[in-house]
């Protein structure tokens, strides 16, 4: 049988990359999809903006929202804290066994639980089942469609506190209307856009980046 994309990601992580070296995964990654096969990762250029957010967040508690291939996930989970957690929700079974294996050659396991089934079902769970008081930082690069829903839905399950950051990924490229427009005009948030390229592509796209100011 065929191999599908992501499968054949792994199989270059797994060439290329140092076990335990998320950098080097990271890397492995981005030739792979620069040289060989295009992916929707948030790539090289967004990720250093992404680097430069939790950096200076330093979170404690991270939820990020579609896992895709692990990718940003590992890029996450290598700047993190000692006892800081990573929830990633993947509702694809196949995409989610390769995320984990992502995860796992980058040494990263101990710092992430990848979650399986839809961010709508999960989110209202998060409390009690995964012991989550409020995300620190929320990575959304899901379905467009659902950033917004997602978002009133974590507000309204008391996901938020003051200060909680919401970073999304394609705000320009597919694009996320609804949802730029909801950040945008709120009083609750402070948002702020951080212009780049759609990955590995001269498109532009970009990252917003919302606090919740409670
Ligand atoms: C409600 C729910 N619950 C759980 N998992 C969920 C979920 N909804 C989706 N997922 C999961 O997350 C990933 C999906 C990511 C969607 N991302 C994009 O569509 C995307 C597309 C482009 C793109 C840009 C220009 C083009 F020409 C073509 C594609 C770039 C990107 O960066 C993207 O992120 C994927 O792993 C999916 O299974
Ligand atoms: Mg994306």
């Amino acid at each position: 049988t065929q191999s599908t994309r992501p499968q054949r990601l792994l199989g270059a992580v797994k060439k290329n990359a140092t076990r335990g070296d998320p950098r080097s995964v990271v890397k492995a990654i981005d030739q792979f999809c620069r040289q060989k096969e295009w992916a929707m990762n948030v790539g090289d250029e967004k990720g250093c903006i992404l680097d430069s957010v939790v950096s200076e967040l330093n979170p404690a508690t991270v939820l990020e929202l579609g896992t895709y291939c692990g990718y940003s996930t590992v890029r996450i989970a290598s700047m993190l804290p000692p006892h800081a957690k990573l929830i990633t929700l993947e509702f694809n079974p196949d995409y989610a066994a390769v995320a984990r294996q992502v995860i796992a050659w980058a040494g990263l396991e101990d710092k992430v639980q990848l979650v399986e089934g839809a961010s709508g079902d999960l989110i209202p769970k998060m409390s009690e089942q995964f012991e989550v008081e409020t995300f620190d930082l929320v990575f959304l690069d899901h379905w467009k469609d659902r950033y917004l829903p997602d978002t009133k839905l974590m507000e309204e399950c008391g996901l938020l506190k003051k200060g909680s950051v919401l970073l999304a990924d394609n705000v320009i490229c597919p694009g996320t209307p609804e949802y730029l427009e909801y950040v945008r005009a709120s009083p609750r948030y402070e948002s702020q856009y951080f212009r780049s390229h759609l990955e590995y592509t001269k498109v532009e796209d970009g990252l917003e980046k919302s606090v919740f100011l409670g």
